[in-house]
């Protein structure tokens, strides 16, 4: 539903919002964040497409800033707010809101903003474009907990990164560095599979391209080596090379999609690498609201070095004769401030509902979203090591969603990585959105991203759940029975072998709503006994068509790791762990047979009852 709004105020926009949402009989979509996005009449609507494809796995109200303060004094004189206010449709289900800030009040965006937040869920700024010299002073700024820029979009790319890290305050991050995610994510996994020394070091790519610098930067300071900086044809980042006693490390990407891995002593692999699209991209910066560490520290180390560069001059890019940039030798301390110890574990009061056969949930409660995620991985690492020295193999179960995913980004991240043989791990899928393979809102694309497109997985042992357009067309039942066969064909396959196999730690993250997987509370597919995999037609949460484990097929499992992090999920959490019905509150009944987990942050546990954290 569309509302248009000639010179208004934002109590108006603020009842306009509601009366479009009772008008879609969706007045209580759980919205998780405001996205602001600071741009201009020319470049909105790019920006709110993708901030738009991003919401469907982050539901926002997204609120776009145009200014126009107008040419004329006369004009300038003038305020005016215009606003046109969006639900539903194009939308998903999220919110949208064009704000047109017209003469006087073009400067006055932030007093037009606050009211139109949401309450009590974090707010992210955007500027596409323009970003301004200090991001956490601007009044827009101030009010949001992630502030995006991008440098690239700046006339002088490189420089843009030395004012960024002029002036960086935590919760802020720029495109550039997202950018670099999945290069990181590959080099990590490469240097931890061969754990030489590294000599030094080569990363090429365009001229001006801020992320080559940035890549740079982090390896300087990771690898404590000289980092040669060299120009290419493009597109964007072409190659990095790491020199070491035998011989090089190289991941090389010509056409900007597929890389090539050579490592000395293991067979070549190609890589998907490709360059991402906006909407990825702001997705992967809305996953994670904590400020980031890494990115603090590649753009500060490089300070001085990004001093020497050219500016957008025609000069070649170079501080030498020979087309090479020397990024240097870090003086800086650990890379890793390492996993952090095992945090208190404390059981609730009770526990809630009496699954036969398995042990009340035990609670852990971590400082902050980071902390829990960079513990939880540590944790898993230790899990599936385990798993591995008792059985030969480990079985994990993947979710999706804002900790599902964060939780394999952590993992790549984490320093422990190598002590795992990924080529013995198998790995399954707790639900999915039964969606075209490599749809950026599937779990499965989305996991690849994060994790495990940088792992030495063994590919008989992944094991994603069917995507729709697949040899089951658009049956999500058909793709449920299928996945079922998969499952009962690796517990055994026999008459008397067990539906599902024995997955060592079985992950879930809990949806605002207590749902986990993609059973959602009061819907049928809770009640489900037969079957361990259901196809979900009506999903309350976007998209409507899922595949999901059944509960049978969830307490399958030794472990579940159930994780919830954010104010968001409080009321969530606290309604969960106390339930009694796991048709109302289906997060309740996920238990796993030897241990059940509720990994929480300060945030998510702060309405829990105090029996429960006692
Ligand atoms: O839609 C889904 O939501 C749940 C919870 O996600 P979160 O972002 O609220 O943590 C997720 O675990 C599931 O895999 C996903 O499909």
């Amino acid at each position: 539903m569309n509302i248009d709004l000639t010179d208004t105020t934002s109590g108006q926009i603020n009842a306009a919002l509601v009366k479009a949402r009772r008008a879609m009989g969706s007045p209580a979509v759980g919205m998780v964040l405001t996205l602001v996005i600071v741009t201009d009449e020319g470049s909105h609507y790019d920006a709110l497409k993708a901030a738009s494809e991003a919401s469907r796995e982050h539901p926002s109200r997204i609120l776009v800033v145009v200014r126009r303060p107008g040419r004329s004094p006369r004009d300038r004189a003038t305020a005016r707010l215009d606003a046109e206010v969006r639900v539903g449709g194009g939308t998903g289900t999220g919110e949208t809101v064009l704000l047109r800030l017209h003469g006087e009040l073009a400067s006055h965006a932030h007093s037009v903003v606050l009211p139109l937040l949401l309450p009590d869920a974090p707010a992210v700024v955007w500027w596409p474009a323009d970003g301004p010299e200090h991001p956490s002073k601007d009044p827009l700024g101030v009010l949001a907990q992630r502030r995006i820029t991008d440098a690239a979009e700046n006339e002088d790319p490189v420089g843009a990164l030395a004012l960024r890290a002029r002036s960086y305050a935590p919760g802020d991050t720029d495109l550039a560095w997202t950018r670099v995610t999945l290069w990181r994510s590959v080099l990590a996994a490469a240097l931890d599979q061969k754990p030489v020394r590294i000599d030094g070091a080569v990363v090429e790519g365009e001229e001006y391209n801020p992320s080559t610098e940035l890549l740079a930067l982090w390896l300087a300071r990771r690898l404590d080596v000289p980092v040669e900086r060299r120009v290419s044809e493009g597109p964007g980042i072409t190659a990095v090379r790491l020199a070491t006693g035998e011989g090089d490390i190289c991941l090389e990407r010509g056409d900007g999609s597929l890389a090539r891995l050579v490592v000395p002593g293991q067979p070549d692999r190609n890589v998907a690498l490709h360059r991402r699209g906006t909407a990825e991209l702001i997705a992967e910066e809305l996953r994670r609201l904590d400020p980031d560490e890494t990115y603090a520290q590649a753009i500060c180390f490089g300070l001085d070095r990004l001093r020497g560069r050219p500016a957008a001059d025609g000069t070649d890019g170079t501080d030498g004769t020979d087309g090479t940039d020397t990024v240097g030798r870090t003086e800086a301390g650990p890379e890793n401030p390492g996993a952090p110890g095992e945090p208190a574990s404390k059981v609730p009061d009770g526990g809630p509902v009496d699954v036969p056969g398995a042990p009340p949930p035990r609670l852990t409660v971590h400082p902050d979203p980071e902390t829990l995620l960079r513990a939880t991985a540590a944790g898993l690492l230790t899990a599936v090591a385990e798993a591995q020295s008792a059985r030969g193999t480990a079985s994990l179960v993947l979710t999706g969603g804002r900790n599902g995913i964060g939780l394999l980004a952590a993992l790549a991240q984490a320093p422990g990585r190598s002590a795992v043989d990924w080529s013995r791990v198998d790995l399954w899928w707790g639900d999915e959105r039964f969606l075209p393979d490599g749809d950026p809102d599937r779990n499965h694309t989305q996991a690849r991203l994060a994790l495990l497109d940088g792992l030495p997985l063994d590919p008989a042992r992944v094991h994603p759940m069917p995507a729709s357009g697949g040899p089951h067309g658009d049956d999500a039942a058909a793709a449920a029975e299928a996945y079922a066969a998969e499952l009962a064909a690796a517990a055994g396959g026999g008459r008397d072998a067990p539906a599902v196999p024995s997955f060592d730690v079985l992950l879930l993250g809990l949806g605002p709503d207590t749902h986990v997987a993609s059973l959602f509370p009061e819907h049928p597919a809770v009640r489900e006994e037969g079957r361990t995999v259901v196809g979900v037609t009506d999903s309350p949460k976007p998209p409507p068509v899922r595949v999901s484990l059944t509960l049978p097929a969830l307490r399958a499992a030794r472990q579940v790791w159930l994780l919830a992090a954010g104010e968001d999920k409080a009321e969530a959490a606290a309604g969960a762990l106390t339930a009694e019905d796991p048709f109302r509150a289906p997060a309740t009944g996920a238990r796993g047979r030897e241990r059940t987990l509720w990994i929480l942050d300060e945030a998510a546990a702060s309405r829990l009852p105090a029996s429960a954290r006692s």
